[in-house]
């Protein structure tokens, strides 16, 4: 029997839980395509694991705008079917979420229960993906997080260590405020929720968990330089000079208050996170 089944193998949040949970085993597109549903759905009957996460998502925020209907198989569709998986095993399911569930309105933290309105496609299919765990019934918890970031894979950080080496100076969005996340804090927060579901099976829901403090793209680009020993300039920018083909929220800042209550797991502190990544990247 598996007692841990995850799905995604070369993502940024699978790479680190292969770090703390080698033994569970990794399932990835070669032997579950998330565009095909039913199959994932098949792959967890048949391993039969004592618990599930879903790491695997469709992630191109703008590439998604031209490819809605496979966002909506891979971050809606397959997640149900993986959740009423295990609603019929009866093992805990923790699937992953996103801030731009939200329209990014204010300038306050959101709690978990606050409206969400997506503005995006990417967005919309991770919000009808939410739907779709929580209607399976079964024991099922989905943690929305922020900005994330790792030595592997695509993200803000590798991107600007890229263009920070080519250029003097970027223009970055000064305007949109949240807070970067390292996917090694994540897969930590993600196997402390599995290991308290199974202990705990009334434990479970929608819980927030980003890095603190909250800071603008500008502000995190202006980070990644200085700790990168970088001497490139950042120039501070309105969304509005930066067009991209997917809306992205303006106030993204989340309320991480009830996993702490819940799960004592405290916001990671980027700042930390991020001198262990570039460490990471430099070796
Ligand atoms: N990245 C971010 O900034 C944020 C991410 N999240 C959420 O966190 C979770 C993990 O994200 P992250 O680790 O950054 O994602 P990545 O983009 O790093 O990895 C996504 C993974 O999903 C896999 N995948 C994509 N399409 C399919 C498919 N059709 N079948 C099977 N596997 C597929 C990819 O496989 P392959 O390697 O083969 O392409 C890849 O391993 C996701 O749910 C995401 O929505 C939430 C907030 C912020
Ligand atoms: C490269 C670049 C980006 N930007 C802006 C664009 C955008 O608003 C911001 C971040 O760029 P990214 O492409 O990393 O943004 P994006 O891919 O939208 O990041 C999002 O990914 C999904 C998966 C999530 O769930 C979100 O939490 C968030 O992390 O920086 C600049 O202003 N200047 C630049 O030179
Ligand atoms: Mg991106």
């Amino acid at each position: 029997m598996t007692e841990l089944l995850v799905f995604g193998r070369n993502g940024q949040v699978a790479t680190e839980l292969a770090r703390l949970a080698p033994q569970a085993r990794f399932v990835g597109r070669e032997a579950a395509d998330l565009s095909d549903p039913a199959a994932c759905a098949a792959v967890i009957r048949a391993a039969r694991p004592a618990a599930v996460i879903n790491a695997a998502a469709y992630t191109g925020v703008d590439r998604a705008e031209s490819e809605p209907q496979a966002a909506q198989a891979i971050n809606a569709k397959a997640p149900g079917a993986m959740a009423v998986a295990c609603a019929e095993l009866g093992v805990p399911f923790v699937h992953i979420s996103t801030d731009y569930v939200f329209d990014g309105t204010g300038d306050t933290p959101r709690a978990e229960n606050a409206p969400t309105r997506p503005l995006g496609v990417y967005g919309r299919t991770k919000l009808a993906g939410e739907r779709a765990v929580t209607a399976a019934g079964g024991q099922w918890a989905i943690l929305r997080t922020s900005w994330v970031f790792s030595a592997h894979g695509q993200n803000f950080v590798k991107t600007m260590r890229r263009l920070g080496a080519e250029r003097d100076r970027l223009s970055i969005v000064a305007d949109q405020i949240g807070g970067p996340t390292p996917a090694a804090d994540i897969a930590a927060a993600i196997l402390t929720m599995v290991e308290a579901m199974r202990a705990d099976p009334a434990k479970g829901g929608i819980y927030h968990f980003a890095g603190a403090p909250d800071v603008s793209w500008a502000g995190f680009a202006r980070e990644i330089f200085a700790r990168s020993g970088l001497p490139a300039q950042v120039d501070e920018i309105p969304t509005s000079s930066y067009p991209t083909p997917a809306r992205r929220p303006a106030n993204s800042r989340l309320d991480c208050a009830a996993i702490l209550r819940d799960f004592g797991i405290a916001r990671p502190d980027w700042q930390q996170g991020l001198d262990r990544v570039i460490e990471e990247l430099s070796s």
